[in-house]
């Protein structure tokens, strides 16, 4: 097992207001699974995949990533463990502006002193199909390079969890479609497991398993109809 959630709840201060966004949530991911978190917007999926990067602690319950307690870790531990075990990718891309393809993905590296950075980023730069884009800057690139650079800088570390927040959301449907069979094709070659958050239809219809989040809570999904209209009529 890779993840573990056991109760876990999160509040957020509005104002005077107080926002269940995570309710008693309990999840087991297991190696190489591509899972996919659906829900209405509001619903709590971005605290959840906050949590699991630990750029947010829950309030109450526990989260274990490859058996470390992130309750237990504090800021400097936090960053250290995203670094060694995280891959995160954003909806809006989040690349920095004035580096090139090549530095985005090197950035990572240089914060954990790796050496060979540079060879270690072409090759990933290379895995997502971009080696002849990699010294231009975000601004030259298109929705679907911006996040093909943004997945190199996820991989580049070697991670085995990686997190998407929306990451179809800024995409037209053919540039979904081909960032969407790269990371299953991360999925299937290298075993990394992926957990999505999404609205999109065609990423949960990739995903090996669907989990819904409603007010908070995970709920069941609706089983499917045993048969169609039509072979109902027939
Ligand atoms: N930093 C914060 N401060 C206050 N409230 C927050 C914060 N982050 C999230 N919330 C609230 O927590 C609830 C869950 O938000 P969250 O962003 O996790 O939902 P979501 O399912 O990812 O939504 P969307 O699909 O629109 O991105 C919402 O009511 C939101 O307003």
């Amino acid at each position: 097992m890779l993840v573990e959630l056991e109760d876990v709840s999160k509040r957020y201060q509005l104002g005077n207001l107080w926002v269940d966004a995570l309710r008693g949530i309990n999840l087991t991911i297991e190696r190489g699974e591509f899972l996919a978190v659906k829900g209405p917007s509001g619903s709590g999926k971005s605290t959840l995949l906050n949590i699991l990067s630990a750029l947010d602690h829950c309030d109450s319950g526990s989260v274990e990533i490859e058996g470390i307690n992130l309750s237990a870790l504090n800021e400097h531990q936090c960053s250290l463990f995203r670094r060694r075990h995280i891959g995160i990718v954003f909806q809006s891309f989040n690349l920095i502006p004035v580096l090139t393809a090549l530095e985005n993905v090197i950035y990572p590296l240089t914060l954990s002193g790796t050496v060979n950075a540079k060879a270690r980023a072409e090759k990933a730069l290379e895995a997502v199909g971009l080696e002849q884009l990699m010294s231009q800057r975000p601004t030259q690139l298109s929705g679907g390079q911006m996040q093909r650079v943004a997945i190199a800088r996820a991989i580049v570390s070697q991670p085995n969890l990686i997190l998407a927040d929306e990451p179809t959301a800024n995409l037209d449907s053919v540039t979904s479609e081909s960032i969407m069979s790269l990371m299953k094709q991360l999925n299937r070659e290298q075993g990394v497991t992926f957990v999505i958050a999404t609205h999109d239809n065609y990423v949960t219809g990739l995903a090996s398993r669907v989990i819904t989040v409603r007010d908070g809570e995970l709920v069941e999904d609706e089983p499917s109809p045993p048969f169609t209209l039509q072979e109902a009529i027939a």
